[in-house]
């Protein structure tokens, strides 16, 4: 047996950040070395996404197990890929693909493959005594990326008014990543004292950004400008923001339940141009809805060349998906969520795909999450510019935080990706 050949697979369950079944894979190679992988799972989730596997035993966990993508890991997915080696991580994912046979990957779930897809390539990265993002980018990752973190809640996410999801600082001036987050905690810290002096909750909510109960997505946005004020950070120069409507969440019949109203596609592209030119925002992310094609064209034409428009329902990391944008021009970025395909050949399949049409690529985590750190290396190692991963706050999202302060540190040949991010 060759030294990075898989010698066992084994799957177990374990909580995400809201206390929920998810998984985790332990895989040992012949040469004795073990890698772990955990999974993460969305709350806003899109239609599209693959299918994760929970079981429906409600006693359990209220019917969020995950026994079924664990039962199929142990006994279908491990005896086939045993003695594989580890660094074949696209003949190993194909096979997968293969086996589950559903465009979906409902059969075996999408949670079960990609549990094994992450620890093939943490193995396949240890075998070659490689960092994970330098085994998957090799010597062309050389950015650091910008961190787009949710430090105000709104939508699924939040027990409030607000109907906008997330409201992210992204602070594009800092000169290192290491800076980029001290500016976006120092805000963080002005934002929660902004908030007490007002009477407003701190609670935080699943990201860990604060969900208060204001009257408008206007009063949310004053409030991180002032915040930025506060910490000494200049709004459109140190920081910009970015925002993630999670529009499918908002989608009534025909149109779009937004602050009390039913809105057209169109009134809310009307909106979305009146903030862009009143706030330092650079980025929208799901301003429509994961089926409304005809409007995201519009929006793209309306404002895509002044900001980002970034497709998370609406692309769902999905090549196909995210080729008929390009044809259509739909967007200019795609959010990139590895749980969503189930693969990582997949994932990098979809961000080679975005960058073949000069779009951006966001690496993202998931509501749920676990201290897993894979997207933190996967950011770097695709060179994507920008990761968003939550406030700076709750272990699971400072986790992937302190993987890329750790990297900035120990690899010199990185630097900082700041505005050019988002240069396209
Ligand atoms: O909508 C999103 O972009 C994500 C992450 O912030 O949320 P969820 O994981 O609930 O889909
Ligand atoms: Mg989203």
């Amino acid at each position: 047996m060759m030294d990075d050949a898989i010698r066992s697979i084994h799957a177990m369950e374990i909580l995400d950040s809201r206390g929920n079944p998810t998984l985790a894979v332990q895989l040992e190679l012949a040469d004795g070395s073990a890698v772990v992988s955990r999974v993460p799972s969305g709350a806003s989730t899109g239609a599209h996404e693959a299918v994760e596997l929970r079981d429906h035993d409600k006693a359990r966990y209220g019917g969020k197990g995950v026994l079924k993508a664990i039962d199929h890991v142990n006994t279908i997915i491990a005896p086939a890929l045993k003695g594989m080696s580890a660094t074949d991580q696209v003949a190993i994912d194909q096979r997968m693909i293969e086996m589950d046979g559903d465009p979906q990957k409902a059969r075996l779930g999408a949670n079960a493959i990609l549990s094994v897809s992450l620890a093939v390539a943490a193995a396949g990265a240890h075998s070659r005594r490689q960092p994970l993002y330098r085994y998957l980018g090799g010597l062309n990752a050389a950015l650091l990326p910008v961190p787009l973190l949710n430090v105000l809640n709104g939508g699924a996410h939040a027990d409030n008014n607000v109907d906008i999801q997330e409201f992210m600082l992204v602070p594009v001036g800092a000169s290192t990543f290491r800076e980029a987050m001290q500016m976006a905690q120092e805000t963080y810290q002005a934002l929660k004292s902004l908030l007490q002096a007002k009477g407003l909750r701190t609670a935080v909510g699943d990201e860990g950004g604060f969900a208060p109960d204001l009257e408008s997505n206007r009063e949310a946005l004053d409030l991180l400008v002032e915040a930025m004020e506060k910490a000494h950070v200049k709004p459109g120069e140190d920081m910009v923001l970015a925002l993630d409507v999670a529009a499918t969440e908002l989608k009534k019949d025909d149109g779009y339940q937004f602050e009390g109203q039913l809105l057209t596609g169109m009134q809310l592209i009307d909106y979305y141009q009146l903030l862009v030119r009143d706030y330092p925002i650079i980025s929208i992310e799901d301003g429509l809805s994961e089926d409304d094609w005809d409007h995201w064209q519009l929006l793209t034409d309306r404002l895509g060349d002044r900001i980002q428009l970034v497709g998370d329902d609406l692309f769902v990391t999905n090549p196909e998906r995210i080729a008929r944008g390009i044809d259509e021009a739909s967007a200019n970025a795609v959010l990139i969520k590895p749980n969503q395909i189930g693969t990582v050949t997949e994932t990098l399949e979809a961000i080679r795909l975005a960058r073949s049409a000069g779009w951006n690529a966001v690496v993202s985590h998931r509501s749920g999450e676990t201290e897993d750190t894979m997207i933190a290396d996967l950011a770097v190692g695709v060179n994507g510019g920008q990761i968003k991963t939550g406030a700076p706050a709750r272990g699971e999202r400072i986790a992937k935080y302190n993987r890329l302060l750790t990297i900035e540190q120990s690899d010199s040949a990185l630097t900082y990706a700041g505005w050019e991010a988002f240069r396209r």
